[in-house]
């Protein structure tokens, strides 16, 4: 089977390396008219879905906004994900799990690969107790053809004070663990491996040496939109990094629901964009052109 890192890298070129945030949050589902409950959720993703139809390679569900109903908010969950598939997009569930490597392993069944409870395509994961319990996350992303996102710098001010400690040795925590994410990488060959990393859109550019630190990994990119980042800044800021970057996107596009029209307006707005900021400049923009004249766009 096609790994994660294959499939990305077709869709890419062929819908749009853009990864759209579905977020179901309270403010949200009101601003849309929907009430909030999961009949709402069910309806909020279900419009979204629609709209994104086969324009972006990847779609990020969030998970928290979807346990908030519990059991019924899970099944919107499951939903949810059958769809993305459906549609072709990736689908890589935004749980940002991280716990004991037991306990690992039963998260890993239950988001990664068909088969398991939720079938993404991939996952996020945070390294807090260690990037070691990770392990079986990442055994069943090789064993499935998934992939992991693993958090290093986030896009949150939050995140700074914690992913920036240093380490004895000099390097922070984040530095730390881009270096963990790329010997992993590098043991298993050549390429972009299994292990993608976090690094936020939002990022200061004086601080962008991090992404030079993972040459073997998709870089999941939220941050631009809502949080202040713009899609222009993600070329520049990523460039090393070129070519293997999901720009992600989730309020900045949803707040222009219902309407079917302004979202997938919105969405072709995004797509655009994160196709410029992903390959400008490079031989992939020819081979980008390439794909796209085959695509019949509507
Ligand atoms: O560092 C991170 C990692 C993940 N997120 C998630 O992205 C969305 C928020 O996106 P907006 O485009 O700002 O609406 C949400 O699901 C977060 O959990 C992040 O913001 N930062």
């Amino acid at each position: 089977m096609a790994s994660f890192v294959e499939r990305f890298t077709d869709l890419a070129i062929h819908r749009s390396p853009l990864c759209l945030g579905l977020d179901p949050s309270e403010e949200l589902l009101r601003l849309w008219g929907l009430e909030n409950d999961a009949e709402g959720l069910r309806r909020f993703c279900g419009s979204v879905l629609e709209a994104a139809d086969d324009l972006v390679a990847v779609i990020k569900p969030q998970t928290g906004f979807f346990e908030r109903f519990g059991p019924e908010g899970l099944n919107e969950l499951a939903v949810a994900t059958a769809q993305i598939r459906s549609q072709g997009s990736l689908c890589l569930i935004d749980a940002k799990r991280g716990d004991v490597a037991g306990t690992m392993k039963g998260y890993a069944s239950a988001m990664l690969g068909a088969g398991s409870g939720f079938g993404g395509d991939a996952v996020t994961v945070s390294a807090y107790l260690g990037f070691g319990a990770l392990l079986p996350v990442f055994d069943r992303a090789i064993a499935l053809g998934a992939g992991v996102f693993v958090v290093v710098h986030s896009s949150n001010p939050e995140g700074r004070l914690l992913q920036d400690a240093r380490h004895p040795d000099g390097r922070t925590v984040a530095e730390a663990l881009a270096d963990d994410i790329t010997t992993f990488n590098a043991n298993q060959g050549a390429g972009i491996g299994v292990l993608g990393a976090v690094v936020g859109a939002t990022i200061d550019p004086a601080a962008t040496a991090i992404i030079d630190r993972l040459p073997q990994s998709l870089i999941l990119a939220p941050g631009v939109g809502a949080q202040g980042a713009e899609m222009a800044e993600v070329g520049p800021k990523f460039r090393s990094a070129q070519g293997r970057v999901l720009p992600s996107v989730s309020r900045a596009i949803l707040r222009h629901g219902p309407s079917p029209v302004a979202l997938r307006d919105a969405i072709e707005r995004y797509r655009e964009a994160a196709w410029s900021a992903w390959d400008a400049g490079s031989s992939l923009a020819a081979s980008r052109g390439h794909a796209r004249t085959a695509v019949v766009r509507r």
